[in-house]
């Protein structure tokens, strides 16, 4: 049994450390966050739901989507195929970064959970045009977090289209070198979108339960293979917190994946998951309270998985 003012005592514990961080601002819609924003929601193995703060504040999911369309790039290809294309190692360099494309022996991206990775995971999504691909996506998303209500945020789709040029040459370069088989403008429309998503801590406790029982959603319904989920998981923890993913392994100790929106998804196998929601970023690009929330809550119920 969770009590519910736990997560109330954490929020107010820890809200003083959202001053410290910084709000993503590469585009204006991510830069008007409210950085006193901070939220949380646990929904636990027999579907109660536990929350606090702003747990019902919609923000983009951004980063958080990798290990969503992943899945359902398995769905559409295969675990071979999608491996044959991309790699499952961590880097170690920031999610955005671009150099281990070229200087490693590998020739594909290291892992699904950083850009270059996720963007060639998007290339994947069946579909006969962008706009059907993501709407694959998003109804798939809307099924896993149980929320057919989820839209994305038009204004942030294009602020993220016309500043992504980073994201653009890692794509180009990934169609050079055979990663990317379709159209590259195809594939970075729906990157895009999907990072535009919104979502709440709430439907990410959502996602983080449909991760925690293996692919079953809590209306009984599997929507992908145990199997596939485990990849996920994995590839989460060992990647899921960008370059301080191994730091976040020894400190909290569940699969987690954040985004630069502000929102950490994250699950205990078998019995919870959790959403957390706070837009002050610390220098890596994690959320800080929803780290220190996290970290706390790992303590409290015992909840690293090592
Ligand atoms: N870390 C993130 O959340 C990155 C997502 C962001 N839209 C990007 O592509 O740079």
């Amino acid at each position: 049994m969770i009590d519910s003012d736990i997560l109330c005592d954490l929020i107010l514990a820890n809200k003083h450390k959202c001053k410290g961080g910084e709000v993503a601002d590469y585009i204006p819609g991510l830069k008007n966050a409210n950085r006193e924003s901070f939220g949380v929601c646990l929904i636990d193995s027999n579907r109660e739901v536990h929350c606090a703060g702003d747990y019902e504040e919609k923000f983009t999911i951004q980063s958080i989507s990798k290990p969503l369309v992943l899945m359902l790039a398995i769905l559409d290809n295969g675990e071979d195929f999608v491996f044959s294309k991309i790699g499952m190692e961590p880097t170690g360099d920031a999610f955005n970064s671009i150099q281990k494309l070229e200087t490693s022996n590998l020739r594909k991206p290291f892992n699904p959970m950083i850009n270059a990775g996720a963007i060639a995971v998007s290339s994947m999504i069946s579909g006969a045009s962008a706009e059907e691909k993501f709407n694959r996506v998003l109804d798939f998303i809307r099924k896993i977090s149980e929320n057919p209500t989820l839209d994305y945020d038009e204004e942030i789709y294009l602020g993220e289209k016309e500043t992504g040029n980073r994201n653009r040459s890692m794509a180009y370069f990934m169609k050079n070198d055979g990663v990317i088989e379709g159209d590259v403008e195809e594939a970075l429309d729906v990157y895009f979108r999907q990072c535009s998503i919104r979502v709440s801590a709430q439907d990410l406790a959502r996602i983080g339960l449909f991760l925690a029982n293996n692919g079953v959603t809590s209306s009984g319904e599997r929507v992908v293979s145990e199997h596939t989920t485990r990849i996920v998981k994995s590839l989460m923890v060992t990647c899921g917190m960008y370059d301080g993913s191994g730091e976040f392994a020894v400190r909290v100790g569940i699969p987690a994946k954040s985004g630069v929106g502000g929102g950490i998804l994250s699950l205990v196998p078998g019995r919870m998951g959790i959403g957390v929601y706070g837009p002050a970023l610390d220098p890596k690009g994690n959320s800080i309270g929803g780290y220190a929330i996290l970290e706390d809550l790992s303590k409290i119920l015992s909840l690293s998985i090592f």
